[in-house]
């Protein structure tokens, strides 16, 4: 199971932008603190030198760590700042900085807050452009400013919507439209986070439909499929709102449930059972009566996730094991160890 969503795997890729561009800050503060030595400008020469150490140093510091948000935004607050100062001393050459620093800032942000932030660099660095350049040049730049903020805009909002569905193709099986294991990590470490620190209790449900395989062999796997599908949907409609069902198996779904003992849970599952034994389904062709064994696993102190659906998979083995179509519960804590 991946332990990265892709909402942490963005944010991780904007901490290495974020930091490589302090990076760059440095190296390029450290060139010009060597231009200035040169020039024999020794006060410019150590103030640029003492930035770079700086940059270097916060740059370092956050090698591991994520960047505050609010350290990235004065960051950039701060780089536009200079950009501003140098287009006032240098001219020309300060603007060639607006354009790398309109672009990262897509990188560094998400969504609208980059969108915002652009726009803010943007009107300071045009502010600067038509104050101290001659009026044709500033409206020039002003405008290819703006090019860059639209493009960059319509990028960070197709980047969002292409990750957002990504993320849901990622975490949906596609037969039932069921959340897949790939989120049951996230759910599970949850509910123990909850359970460790405020007590709440939370139960888990496996269940596995009973010899599905005879039942594909008899009438084809396009059959078994819409049973499945059939099944998905009347198990979610039988369930309250605040359990979730997953789909973690080719017949095997788990139901994870907040805030639930195990006798509730327990009831729960019967309540399943006899909402799938109790009413045939109707495939294309043919009718079948299809009947699911179910293990029943309250989270127990200690237990990690991966133990905790271990003790619900025992149970389900144990209610196979003695004939199917019930509901057995783990009534002890087995670790997998
Ligand atoms: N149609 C269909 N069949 C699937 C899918 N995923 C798994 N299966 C089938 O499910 C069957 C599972 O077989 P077994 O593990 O032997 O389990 P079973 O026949 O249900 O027997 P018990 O679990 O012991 O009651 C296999 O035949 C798989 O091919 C799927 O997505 N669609």
């Amino acid at each position: 199971m991946p332990n990265q969503s892709a909402d942490t795997l963005l944010q991780s890729f904007r901490n290495k932008v974020t930091r490589n561009i302090v990076w760059a800050g440095a190296i390029t503060q450290l060139l010009l603190a060597g231009v200035q030595v040169w020039l024999v400008h020794y006060i410019q020469a150590a103030v640029l030198l003492a930035a770079a150490i700086v940059l270097a140093v916060i740059a370092y510091w956050y090698r591991s760590k994520r960047i505050p948000d609010v350290w990235r935004v004065i960051f950039m607050m701060l780089l536009t700042s200079i950009c501003f100062a140098s287009i006032r001393t240098n001219g020309a050459i300060g603007v060639y900085w607006a354009y790398p620093l309109l672009v990262a800032s897509f990188f560094m942000f998400r969504d609208g807050f980059a969108i915002a932030l652009a726009s803010v660099v943007t009107i300071v660095m045009s502010a600067a452009a038509l104050l101290y350049m001659p009026v044709s040049d500033g409206w020039r730049i002003t405008a290819s400013l703006l090019v860059i903020l639209v493009l960059g805009s319509v990028f960070v909002v197709m980047l969002g919507r292409m990750q957002k569905l990504l993320h849901q193709l990622v975490v949906t099986d596609t037969l039932t439209g069921l959340q897949n294991r790939h989120r049951l990590n996230n759910v599970l470490s949850q509910l123990i986070h909850n359970f460790r620190r405020y007590h709440r209790p939370a139960s888990l449900i496996m269940l596995d439909l009973d010899h599905f395989k005879l039942l594909n062999d008899k009438h084809g796997h396009l059959f078994g499929d819409q049973m499945l599908k059939q099944l998905a949907a009347r198990l979610k409609a039988t369930l309250r709102i605040n359990d979730q069902l997953f789909r973690v198996g080719g017949e095997e779904f788990l139901v994870v449930m907040p805030e639930t003992e195990l006798e509730e849970a327990v009831k729960v599952a019967e309540k399943l059972r006899l909402a799938i034994a109790n009413t045939p389904f109707d495939g294309k062709d043919a009718q079948a009566h299809l009947t699911i064994s179910i293990g029943v696993a309250q989270l127990r102190a200690e237990q990690t996730w991966a133990e905790w659906i271990n003790t619900a998979d025992t149970a389900l083995l144990e209610a196979k094991r003695k004939g199917r179509n019930q509901v057995c519960k783990a009534e002890s804590y087995t670790p997998t160890a």
